[in-house]
């Protein structure tokens, strides 16, 4: 058990909070792989691989979203969430997401139709996302929704890509790093739900934990999809 906490006495607010965070230690912003992404030492088909296996994360998103909408009996926070659905299908003119997604993939040389079809996913990449979309059907809503906090981090990975890509792979059409832009400001919105109905839910020392272990389970996801890519695309670990 960490030293701030006390048996049978939960944290505060605050205190929790700053738990959940320092957890960004084992944010895969650490990982190998995604230093040599952000670092400039890429090639263009780690790049490309590192992309057409994304891919497949893209897709499982707002498949989990709609896991935690169909487990949650609140419409309060129904009609927060299935924001994130839209933002990553789209909705009216918005293409949404995933076709950003897939416009970054065509920026690096990637065809629409080898992203789709998912020939470059690795097993190691689809078994990690299978894990997280099933533990989101599975589980209670809110374990679903803790799982989401690594978004916690996600706004400082997606500004390390902006600030080093155009500089480092020049050769990657600047609008094919819209999705990034987008979810810089996207994910502080989701972040400051997910965050709220965390810290609201997990309220005794236990829970606390609980949720804690599953912030670490996500991260675990997002770190195991990174080895399986370094193995593949050939990054010492
Ligand atoms: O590029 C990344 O490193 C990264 C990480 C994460 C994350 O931390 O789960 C997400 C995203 N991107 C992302 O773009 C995204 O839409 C997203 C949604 C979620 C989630 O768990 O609901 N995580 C993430």
């Amino acid at each position: 058990m960490n030293a701030l906490a006390q048996p049978g006495r939960p944290w505060s607010r605050e205190q929790f909070e700053a738990q959940l965070r320092q957890k960004g230690k084992s944010y895969h912003i650490h990982h190998p792989f995604n230093v040599m992404l952000n670092t400039g030492k890429a090639s263009r088909e780690q790049i490309q691989g590192w992309v057409a296996n994304r891919y497949c994360y893209q897709l499982a998103i707002p498949i989990k979203d709609a896991s935690i909408l169909s487990n949650c009996p609140d419409r309060d926070v129904r009609r927060g969430w299935i924001q994130r659905i839209l933002d990553h299908d789209g909705y009216g003119g918005d293409p949404g997401g995933i076709e950003a997604w897939v416009r970054l993939g065509l920026a690096v040389g990637l065809s629409r139709e080898e992203m789709k079809d998912q020939r470059h996913v690795i097993p190691g990449v689809r078994f990690a996302v299978d894990a997280y979309v099933n533990f989101c059907r599975r589980q209670p809503w809110q374990e679903a929704v803790c799982s989401s906090l690594t978004e916690l981090f996600a706004s400082a990975i997606h500004s390390e890509r902006l600030a080093t890509w155009p500089e480092n792979y020049p050769w990657i059409e600047a609008d094919g790093l819209q999705y990034f832009r987008n979810r810089t400001t996207q994910s502080r919105r989701d972040v400051e739900q997910g965050l709220t109905l965390t810290l609201d839910h997990f309220d005794t020392s236990e829970l606390q934990q609980r949720a804690l272990d599953i912030l670490q389970f996500k991260l675990d996801v997002l770190w195991q999809m990174n080895d399986a890519m370094a193995l593949r695309y050939k990054v010492p670990l």
